[in-house]
């Protein structure tokens, strides 16, 4: 005869905290069904975030709990809605996130377009926004060099709909080859219509790929809405370090917190072994001095460029290949920091 039952279920699962949130499983309301037949228990857990990096963890943890109160067969099935902030930036949009750099070409619009992705991979809604009016690449990401953008009929914008993303580029709006010279007002409106004029619907990330350096437009997003945090990407040599410094002293001068620091083209790797071309650990040691975050780092490898040349993003043209599990994991680890940062700013109960 077994003592199992709901309620012996959900004592075990309050000895199980969440592992960034630090408070049980219980208390947190993240469990959202239990199944007690015999000893055989169903449970769902509701994560904060379809990408948690955290996942295994939990599911670990949760297995030896229920194991210690004489479970013999369990399913474990995990949900997952996207905290909200209790204001939310844009309405029906969760969470608007910027990708900069300090200095150009080193891979911030890559980046951005294969979290986007990878986001939208686990389950996410997610949106892209190309604020590098100057330079965008985001059409050529995503291959959609030859679409235009369309009006509704309360003339906002339609963003298109390329592998689950919505994308908004000034290069679906401006033919090809034709220079965009224009003074700091303009592009605060350019940047107000993408942000507040498009029809983006719900979104859970909308991904903003910030122009390199530190600008009008920096200003001009953090003045439009609220962004939720600000992720720098660079290179592990110190030239980069240097600019992404300052993108970073920015993100502090306009109040948008830091969500953490990624290394791109942090090594090669050749016949197994990593050859660190750009010097090693710049990434990490910037993040450390910032106090914030290292979310990963990403090699450098041709898949990555030849994908983004052909307007497939490498999370979807080589899932498997080790330069998309590195941005995968990148990814998982922003929306944690993105989970975890909803959770304080939530009122205590
Ligand atoms: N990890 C990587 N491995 C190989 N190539 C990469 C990687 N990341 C980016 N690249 C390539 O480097 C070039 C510059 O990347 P990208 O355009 O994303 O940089 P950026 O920082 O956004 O530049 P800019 O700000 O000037 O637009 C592109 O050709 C891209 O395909």
């Amino acid at each position: 005869m077994s003592g199992v039952s709901e309620a012996s279920v959900l004592e075990a699962l309050k000895t199980v905290n969440d592992p960034e949130l630090h408070k049980d499983l219980v208390s947190l309301g993240m469990v959202e069904k239990v199944v007690v037949e015999g000893n055989r228990v169903g449970v769902k857990i509701n994560l904060t975030t379809p990408a948690c990096p955290l996942k295994g963890q939990i599911e670990t943890e949760v297995r030896a709990a229920l194991a210690r109160i004489g479970v013999d067969e369990l399913e474990v099935h995990f949900g997952a809605t996207v905290r909200a902030p209790q204001n939310l930036p844009l309405p029906g949009i969760k969470h608007v996130v910027a990708i900069a750099s300090g200095k150009g070409g080193v891979g911030k619009s890559t980046v951005a377009a294969n979290l986007a992705v990878a986001l939208a991979q686990e389950g996410a809604a997610v949106g892209l926004l190309d604020a590098d009016i100057y330079g965008p690449s985001q059409a050529q990401m995503f291959g959609t060099q030859t679409q235009k953008l369309m009006v509704d009929d309360q003339k906002r914008i339609v963003p298109l709909e390329r592998y689950g993303i919505k994308l908004i580029t000034i290069a679906n709006i401006v033919p090809p080859g034709q220079a965009m010279v224009w003074r700091g007002p303009i592009l605060h409106g350019t940047l107000r219509q993408f942000l507040h004029e498009v029809a983006w619907g719900e979104l859970d990330y909308l991904i903003v790929d910030m122009p390199p350096g530190t600008g009008d437009v920096q200003l001009s997003l953090a003045q439009l809405t609220k962004v939720s945090g600000g992720v720098i990407v660079t290179t592990p040599q110190d030239v980069a370090r240097i600019d992404a410094e300052r993108a970073a002293d920015m993100f502090k001068r306009v109040q948008v917190p830091l969500l953490g620091v990624i290394e791109n083209m942090s090594y090669f790797e050749q016949g197994g072994e990593r050859i660190h071309i750009f010097g090693q650990g710049g990434g990490r040691r910037m993040a450390e001095a910032h106090k914030t975050a290292f979310l990963g780092e990403i090699p450098i490898a041709v898949a990555v460029r030849e994908a983004s040349d052909a307007g497939v993003p490498v999370v979807l043209s080589a899932p498997h290949s080790p330069e998309a599990q590195a941005l995968r994991e990148v990814a998982r680890a922003l929306a944690g920091q993105l989970s975890v940062q909803s959770y304080m700013l939530l009122p205590m109960a």
